[in-house]
Protein backbone atom coordinates (compact mmCIF):
# COMPACT_ATOMS: atom_id res chain seq x y z
CA UNK A 1 0.00 0.00 0.00
CA UNK A 2 1.04 3.67 -0.36
CA UNK A 3 3.29 4.58 2.03
CA UNK A 4 1.40 7.75 2.60
CA UNK A 5 -2.20 6.02 3.31
CA UNK A 6 -0.25 3.55 5.19
CA UNK A 7 0.94 6.38 7.51
CA UNK A 8 -2.57 7.86 8.11
CA UNK A 9 -4.36 4.52 8.26
CA UNK A 10 -1.85 3.60 11.48
CA UNK A 11 -3.64 6.74 13.53
CA UNK A 12 -6.81 4.70 13.92
CA UNK A 13 -7.60 3.74 17.31
CA UNK A 14 -11.13 1.64 18.16
CA UNK A 15 -13.86 3.31 19.89
CA UNK A 16 -13.51 4.02 23.31
CA UNK A 17 -15.42 1.13 25.27
CA UNK A 18 -15.56 2.88 28.56
CA UNK A 19 -17.77 6.20 26.88
CA UNK A 20 -19.75 3.38 24.94
CA UNK A 21 -20.42 1.64 28.37
CA UNK A 22 -21.46 4.62 29.98
CA UNK A 23 -23.38 5.45 27.33
CA UNK A 24 -25.50 2.39 27.75
CA UNK A 25 -26.31 3.04 30.88
CA UNK A 26 -27.71 5.63 30.97
CA UNK A 27 -29.92 4.76 28.11
CA UNK A 28 -30.91 2.33 30.99
CA UNK A 29 -31.53 4.59 33.15
CA UNK A 30 -33.80 6.92 30.98
CA UNK A 31 -37.27 6.48 32.17
CA UNK A 32 -38.86 5.06 29.20
CA UNK A 33 -38.92 1.20 28.32
CA UNK A 34 -35.71 -0.19 27.73
CA UNK A 35 -34.07 -0.76 24.52
CA UNK A 36 -37.23 1.08 23.04
CA UNK A 37 -35.43 4.09 20.49
CA UNK A 38 -33.87 0.41 18.98
CA UNK A 39 -31.31 1.86 16.13
CA UNK A 40 -31.11 4.99 17.58
CA UNK A 41 -30.18 4.03 21.18
CA UNK A 42 -27.03 1.67 19.40
CA UNK A 43 -26.73 4.85 17.22
CA UNK A 44 -25.28 7.39 20.09
CA UNK A 45 -23.87 4.80 21.97
CA UNK A 46 -21.44 4.27 18.99
CA UNK A 47 -21.04 8.33 19.04
CA UNK A 48 -20.11 7.79 22.25
CA UNK A 49 -17.43 5.53 21.17
CA UNK A 50 -16.33 7.09 18.56
CA UNK A 51 -15.51 10.79 20.20
CA UNK A 52 -14.79 8.83 23.73
CA UNK A 53 -17.10 11.06 25.69
CA UNK A 54 -20.26 9.89 27.11
CA UNK A 55 -21.54 12.96 26.56
CA UNK A 56 -22.72 12.99 23.25
CA UNK A 57 -23.12 16.43 21.29
CA UNK A 58 -24.21 16.53 17.54
CA UNK A 59 -23.89 20.72 17.52
CA UNK A 60 -21.80 21.03 14.19
CA UNK A 61 -22.39 18.67 11.37
CA UNK A 62 -21.39 19.05 7.65
CA UNK A 63 -21.81 17.20 4.40
CA UNK A 64 -19.38 16.53 2.21
CA UNK A 65 -20.82 16.35 -1.40
CA UNK A 66 -18.65 14.91 -3.69
CA UNK A 67 -19.08 15.68 -7.91
CA UNK A 68 -17.63 13.80 -10.20
CA UNK A 69 -17.84 12.57 -14.06
CA UNK A 70 -17.51 9.04 -15.51
CA UNK A 71 -16.19 7.97 -18.85
CA UNK A 72 -18.44 4.93 -19.04
CA UNK A 73 -21.45 7.18 -19.43
CA UNK A 74 -20.56 7.11 -23.37
CA UNK A 75 -21.68 3.86 -23.38
CA UNK A 76 -24.84 4.81 -23.09
CA UNK A 77 -25.90 3.56 -19.43
CA UNK A 78 -27.51 6.64 -18.14
CA UNK A 79 -30.88 8.29 -18.81
CA UNK A 80 -29.28 11.93 -18.85
CA UNK A 81 -26.15 13.04 -20.04
CA UNK A 82 -22.87 13.96 -18.54
CA UNK A 83 -23.65 17.60 -18.79
CA UNK A 84 -25.46 17.04 -15.85
CA UNK A 85 -23.17 16.66 -13.30
CA UNK A 86 -21.58 20.03 -13.56
CA UNK A 87 -25.04 21.64 -13.77
CA UNK A 88 -26.68 20.10 -10.47
CA UNK A 89 -22.85 20.63 -8.87
CA UNK A 90 -23.27 24.17 -9.42
CA UNK A 91 -26.80 24.38 -8.42
CA UNK A 92 -24.97 23.20 -4.88
CA UNK A 93 -23.30 25.76 -4.86
CA UNK A 94 -26.36 28.34 -4.75
CA UNK A 95 -27.50 26.12 -2.52
CA UNK A 96 -30.29 24.90 -5.42
CA UNK A 97 -30.77 21.28 -5.24
CA UNK A 98 -32.82 18.97 -3.37
CA UNK A 99 -30.32 17.58 -0.59
CA UNK A 100 -29.45 22.03 -0.20
CA UNK A 101 -32.81 22.12 1.15
CA UNK A 102 -33.51 19.86 3.17
CA UNK A 103 -29.82 20.66 4.67
CA UNK A 104 -31.11 23.99 5.58
CA UNK A 105 -33.83 22.30 7.06
CA UNK A 106 -31.99 19.87 9.36
CA UNK A 107 -29.21 22.31 10.35
CA UNK A 108 -26.28 20.69 8.06
CA UNK A 109 -23.96 22.91 6.43
CA UNK A 110 -22.73 21.80 2.75
CA UNK A 111 -19.67 21.22 1.38
CA UNK A 112 -19.73 20.87 -2.60
CA UNK A 113 -16.38 19.12 -3.35
CA UNK A 114 -15.36 19.24 -7.57
CA UNK A 115 -13.42 15.57 -7.19
CA UNK A 116 -13.25 15.37 -10.77
CA UNK A 117 -16.01 17.04 -13.03
CA UNK A 118 -15.62 16.82 -16.74
CA UNK A 119 -15.39 20.65 -17.04
CA UNK A 120 -14.36 23.29 -14.65
CA UNK A 121 -17.08 24.94 -12.23
CA UNK A 122 -18.25 28.11 -11.67
CA UNK A 123 -18.74 28.37 -7.91
CA UNK A 124 -22.13 30.09 -6.23
CA UNK A 125 -21.40 31.94 -2.44
CA UNK A 126 -24.03 30.08 -0.36
CA UNK A 127 -21.82 26.61 -0.24
CA UNK A 128 -18.88 27.58 -2.34
CA UNK A 129 -16.78 25.27 -4.33
CA UNK A 130 -14.30 23.50 -3.01
CA UNK A 131 -11.84 22.62 -6.10
CA UNK A 132 -9.88 18.81 -5.64
CA UNK A 133 -9.77 17.95 -9.45
CA UNK A 134 -8.40 14.75 -9.77
CA UNK A 135 -8.88 14.92 -13.34
CA UNK A 136 -11.93 15.97 -16.04
CA UNK A 137 -13.55 12.40 -15.34
CA UNK A 138 -12.42 9.37 -15.27
CA UNK A 139 -11.73 7.28 -18.33
CA UNK A 140 -14.66 4.86 -19.75
CA UNK A 141 -13.76 1.59 -18.28
CA UNK A 142 -15.44 -0.36 -21.12
CA UNK A 143 -12.23 0.64 -23.06
CA UNK A 144 -9.41 1.20 -19.99
CA UNK A 145 -8.95 1.58 -16.77
CA UNK A 146 -10.99 4.23 -15.28
CA UNK A 147 -7.95 5.74 -13.58
CA UNK A 148 -4.41 5.35 -12.76
CA UNK A 149 -3.59 3.32 -9.24
CA UNK A 150 -1.74 6.75 -8.27
CA UNK A 151 -5.23 8.69 -9.15
CA UNK A 152 -7.20 6.51 -6.76
CA UNK A 153 -5.06 6.84 -3.95
CA UNK A 154 -4.82 10.36 -4.20
CA UNK A 155 -8.67 10.69 -4.53
CA UNK A 156 -9.19 8.92 -1.58
CA UNK A 157 -5.83 10.75 0.59
CA UNK A 158 -8.20 14.08 -0.41
CA UNK A 159 -11.53 12.42 1.06
CA UNK A 160 -9.19 11.71 4.47
CA UNK A 161 -7.93 15.37 4.36
CA UNK A 162 -11.71 16.51 4.06
CA UNK A 163 -12.46 14.80 7.12
CA UNK A 164 -9.32 16.53 8.56
CA UNK A 165 -10.50 19.55 7.62
CA UNK A 166 -14.01 18.97 9.40
CA UNK A 167 -12.12 17.54 12.45
CA UNK A 168 -10.13 21.30 12.46
CA UNK A 169 -13.58 23.45 12.24
CA UNK A 170 -14.88 21.27 15.25
CA UNK A 171 -17.57 19.26 13.24
CA UNK A 172 -19.44 16.32 15.38
CA UNK A 173 -20.47 14.58 12.62
CA UNK A 174 -20.22 14.12 9.01
CA UNK A 175 -22.60 13.12 6.11
CA UNK A 176 -21.60 11.44 2.59
CA UNK A 177 -23.23 12.68 -0.69
CA UNK A 178 -22.30 12.86 -3.88
CA UNK A 179 -23.24 13.64 -7.38
CA UNK A 180 -21.93 12.10 -10.76
CA UNK A 181 -23.99 10.74 -13.76
CA UNK A 182 -22.93 6.99 -14.15
CA UNK A 183 -22.03 6.78 -10.70
CA UNK A 184 -24.73 3.58 -10.04
CA UNK A 185 -22.47 2.01 -13.22
CA UNK A 186 -19.32 2.26 -11.67
CA UNK A 187 -20.98 1.11 -8.07
CA UNK A 188 -22.43 -1.83 -9.40
CA UNK A 189 -19.41 -3.17 -10.88
CA UNK A 190 -17.62 -2.09 -7.41
CA UNK A 191 -19.79 -4.39 -5.50
CA UNK A 192 -19.82 -7.14 -8.03
CA UNK A 193 -15.99 -7.39 -7.78
CA UNK A 194 -16.09 -6.90 -3.63
CA UNK A 195 -18.89 -9.01 -3.09
CA UNK A 196 -17.84 -11.52 -5.83
CA UNK A 197 -21.63 -11.40 -6.83
CA UNK A 198 -22.95 -11.38 -10.39
CA UNK A 199 -23.56 -7.81 -11.44
CA UNK A 200 -26.90 -8.67 -12.97
CA UNK A 201 -28.60 -8.78 -9.19
CA UNK A 202 -26.70 -5.69 -8.29
CA UNK A 203 -27.64 -3.52 -10.76
CA UNK A 204 -30.82 -1.17 -11.01
CA UNK A 205 -31.88 1.83 -13.00
CA UNK A 206 -30.23 4.48 -11.20
CA UNK A 207 -31.28 7.90 -12.16
CA UNK A 208 -34.64 6.29 -13.75
CA UNK A 209 -33.11 4.74 -16.66
CA UNK A 210 -35.36 3.12 -18.90
CA UNK A 211 -35.58 -1.06 -20.10
CA UNK A 212 -33.55 -0.64 -23.28
CA UNK A 213 -30.20 1.14 -21.33
CA UNK A 214 -31.27 -1.33 -18.19
CA UNK A 215 -30.22 -4.06 -21.04
CA UNK A 216 -27.07 -1.98 -21.95
CA UNK A 217 -25.82 -1.42 -18.54
CA UNK A 218 -26.44 -4.68 -17.08
CA UNK A 219 -23.93 -6.37 -19.86
CA UNK A 220 -21.43 -3.41 -19.94
CA UNK A 221 -20.80 -4.11 -16.38
CA UNK A 222 -21.10 -8.06 -16.66
CA UNK A 223 -17.96 -7.78 -19.70
CA UNK A 224 -16.03 -5.03 -17.74
CA UNK A 225 -16.25 -7.39 -14.26
CA UNK A 226 -15.43 -10.58 -16.41
CA UNK A 227 -12.26 -8.55 -18.37
CA UNK A 228 -10.96 -6.66 -15.03
CA UNK A 229 -11.64 -9.13 -12.15
CA UNK A 230 -8.49 -11.90 -12.44
CA UNK A 231 -6.39 -8.63 -12.20
CA UNK A 232 -7.70 -6.92 -9.06
CA UNK A 233 -5.56 -7.84 -6.23
CA UNK A 234 -7.08 -5.00 -3.73
CA UNK A 235 -9.24 -2.11 -3.25
CA UNK A 236 -7.34 0.46 -4.99
CA UNK A 237 -6.91 -2.22 -7.90
CA UNK A 238 -10.84 -2.08 -7.72
CA UNK A 239 -11.06 1.64 -7.89
CA UNK A 240 -9.13 2.09 -10.46
CA UNK A 241 -10.66 -0.61 -12.89
CA UNK A 242 -14.32 0.51 -12.81
CA UNK A 243 -14.03 2.94 -9.56
CA UNK A 244 -14.56 6.74 -9.80
CA UNK A 245 -13.18 9.58 -8.10
CA UNK A 246 -16.55 10.57 -6.27
CA UNK A 247 -16.45 6.21 -4.79
CA UNK A 248 -12.78 7.09 -4.30
CA UNK A 249 -13.07 10.29 -2.47
CA UNK A 250 -15.88 8.56 -0.29
CA UNK A 251 -13.84 5.65 0.97
CA UNK A 252 -11.18 8.25 2.02
CA UNK A 253 -14.33 9.91 3.97
CA UNK A 254 -14.99 6.82 5.54
CA UNK A 255 -11.57 6.21 6.01
CA UNK A 256 -10.55 9.72 7.49
CA UNK A 257 -13.88 9.52 10.21
CA UNK A 258 -11.96 6.47 12.29
CA UNK A 259 -8.37 8.83 11.87
CA UNK A 260 -10.35 11.40 12.96
CA UNK A 261 -12.76 10.37 15.11
CA UNK A 262 -16.08 11.84 13.48
CA UNK A 263 -18.88 9.23 12.72
CA UNK A 264 -19.91 9.30 9.29
CA UNK A 265 -23.35 9.15 8.04
CA UNK A 266 -23.82 6.64 4.67
CA UNK A 267 -26.07 7.96 2.56
CA UNK A 268 -27.66 5.47 -0.53
CA UNK A 269 -25.97 2.84 -2.78
CA UNK A 270 -23.06 4.52 -3.72
CA UNK A 271 -21.90 5.61 -0.42
CA UNK A 272 -22.87 2.44 1.32
CA UNK A 273 -19.98 0.88 -1.71
CA UNK A 274 -17.42 3.55 -0.68
CA UNK A 275 -18.31 2.48 2.78
CA UNK A 276 -17.27 -1.21 1.97
CA UNK A 277 -14.08 -0.56 0.21
CA UNK A 278 -13.11 1.39 3.34
CA UNK A 279 -13.85 -1.48 5.43
CA UNK A 280 -12.20 -3.82 3.28
CA UNK A 281 -9.05 -1.16 3.29
CA UNK A 282 -9.22 -0.99 6.98
CA UNK A 283 -11.34 -3.74 8.78
CA UNK A 284 -13.18 -2.29 11.69
CA UNK A 285 -13.79 1.20 9.95
CA UNK A 286 -17.49 0.38 9.65
CA UNK A 287 -17.49 0.96 13.64
CA UNK A 288 -17.30 4.49 12.57
CA UNK A 289 -20.11 4.44 10.52
CA UNK A 290 -23.61 5.60 11.01
CA UNK A 291 -26.42 4.15 8.40
CA UNK A 292 -29.25 6.24 7.51
CA UNK A 293 -31.47 4.67 4.81
CA UNK A 294 -31.72 1.69 2.54
CA UNK A 295 -31.22 2.69 -1.20
CA UNK A 296 -34.19 1.30 -3.28
CA UNK A 297 -31.11 -0.07 -5.66
CA UNK A 298 -31.32 -3.81 -5.60
CA UNK A 299 -27.93 -3.50 -3.72
CA UNK A 300 -28.76 -1.27 -1.21
CA UNK A 301 -29.81 -3.76 1.36
CA UNK A 302 -27.04 -6.55 0.85
CA UNK A 303 -24.31 -4.10 1.24
CA UNK A 304 -25.54 -2.48 4.80
CA UNK A 305 -26.49 -6.46 5.13
CA UNK A 306 -22.56 -6.91 4.76
CA UNK A 307 -21.38 -3.99 6.46
CA UNK A 308 -23.62 -5.20 9.65
CA UNK A 309 -25.25 -2.09 9.64
CA UNK A 310 -28.90 -0.96 11.14
CA UNK A 311 -30.22 1.99 8.73
CA UNK A 312 -32.81 4.09 10.43
CA UNK A 313 -35.15 4.85 7.51
CA UNK A 314 -36.43 2.91 4.82
CA UNK A 315 -38.60 5.16 2.36
CA UNK A 316 -37.83 3.86 -1.15
CA UNK A 317 -35.27 6.90 -1.52
CA UNK A 318 -32.52 6.71 -4.20
CA UNK A 319 -31.78 10.52 -5.01
CA UNK A 320 -28.32 10.13 -3.45
CA UNK A 321 -26.23 14.05 -3.16
CA UNK A 322 -26.34 13.18 0.44
CA UNK A 323 -30.20 13.07 0.97
CA UNK A 324 -30.94 10.20 2.82
CA UNK A 325 -28.02 11.19 5.10
CA UNK A 326 -29.41 14.58 6.21
CA UNK A 327 -32.40 12.86 6.56
CA UNK A 328 -31.35 10.57 8.78
CA UNK A 329 -29.87 13.53 11.00
CA UNK A 330 -32.74 15.31 13.23
CA UNK A 331 -33.68 11.27 14.11
CA UNK A 332 -30.06 11.25 15.70
CA UNK A 333 -30.48 14.68 17.10
CA UNK A 334 -33.90 13.75 18.42
CA UNK A 335 -32.07 10.77 20.06
CA UNK A 336 -29.26 12.69 21.71
CA UNK A 337 -31.41 15.04 22.98
CA UNK A 338 -33.90 12.06 24.99
CA UNK A 339 -30.48 10.48 26.01
CA UNK A 340 -29.14 13.88 27.32
CA UNK A 341 -31.70 15.59 28.92
CA UNK A 342 -34.62 12.66 29.62
CA UNK A 343 -35.22 12.08 33.08
CA UNK A 344 -34.26 9.02 34.97
CA UNK A 345 -36.29 6.48 36.35
CA UNK A 346 -34.49 7.66 40.33
CA UNK A 347 -36.02 11.46 39.42
CA UNK A 348 -39.56 10.35 38.64
CA UNK A 349 -39.45 8.14 42.06
CA UNK A 350 -40.35 5.37 39.92
CA UNK A 351 -38.30 1.73 40.63
CA UNK A 352 -36.18 0.53 38.08
CA UNK A 353 -37.92 -0.95 34.96
CA UNK A 354 -38.76 -4.63 35.28
CA UNK A 355 -40.08 -6.14 31.98
CA UNK A 356 -43.56 -7.40 32.81
CA UNK A 357 -43.88 -10.88 33.53
CA UNK A 358 -45.73 -13.43 31.03
CA UNK A 359 -49.01 -13.64 31.75
CA UNK A 360 -49.68 -17.56 33.31
O1 LIG B 1 -27.89 7.15 -3.54
C1 LIG B 1 -28.50 6.31 -4.20
O2 LIG B 1 -28.89 5.25 -3.73
C2 LIG B 1 -28.75 6.64 -5.67
C3 LIG B 1 -29.39 5.72 -6.48
C4 LIG B 1 -29.63 6.05 -7.78
C5 LIG B 1 -29.18 7.27 -8.32
N1 LIG B 1 -28.54 8.15 -7.52
C6 LIG B 1 -28.08 9.46 -8.08
O3 LIG B 1 -28.24 9.47 -9.48
C7 LIG B 1 -27.00 9.65 -10.16
C8 LIG B 1 -26.50 8.36 -10.70
O4 LIG B 1 -27.44 7.70 -11.49
P1 LIG B 1 -26.98 7.14 -12.92
O5 LIG B 1 -28.22 6.50 -13.47
O6 LIG B 1 -26.54 8.35 -13.69
O7 LIG B 1 -25.90 6.18 -12.64
C9 LIG B 1 -26.03 10.19 -9.13
O8 LIG B 1 -25.90 11.57 -9.26
C10 LIG B 1 -26.62 9.77 -7.79
O9 LIG B 1 -26.51 10.80 -6.85
C11 LIG B 1 -28.32 7.87 -6.22
C1 LIG C 1 -31.53 16.18 -12.08
C2 LIG C 1 -30.68 15.19 -11.32
C3 LIG C 1 -30.32 15.46 -10.00
C4 LIG C 1 -29.55 14.52 -9.31
N1 LIG C 1 -29.07 14.51 -8.07
C5 LIG C 1 -28.38 13.39 -7.89
N2 LIG C 1 -28.40 12.70 -9.00
C6 LIG C 1 -29.12 13.35 -9.93
C7 LIG C 1 -29.46 13.07 -11.25
C8 LIG C 1 -30.25 13.98 -11.96
C9 LIG C 1 -30.64 13.66 -13.36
Amino acid sequence: MNEELKDYLSAIQQPDKKAMETARLRWAHVAKPLNSLGVLEDDIVKIAGIRENSLVTLKKRGLLILCADNGIVEEGVTQTGMEVTAVVAENMTRGNSSVCIMAKRAGVDVFPVDMGVARDLESGSTYPLINRKIAYGTKNFSKTNAMTRNEAVQAIITGIQLMGELSEKGYDLAATGEMGIGNTTTSSAVAALLLKQDPMGLTGRGAGLNDAGLIKKRKVIQEAVARYSPNCQDEIDILSAVGGFDLAGMTGIFLGGAIYRIPVLLDGFISAVAALLAERIYPGCRDFMIASHVSAEPAGRILLEELELSPLIQAGMCLGEGTGAIAAVPLLQMAADVYSTMSSFEDIEIEAYKPMEEPS
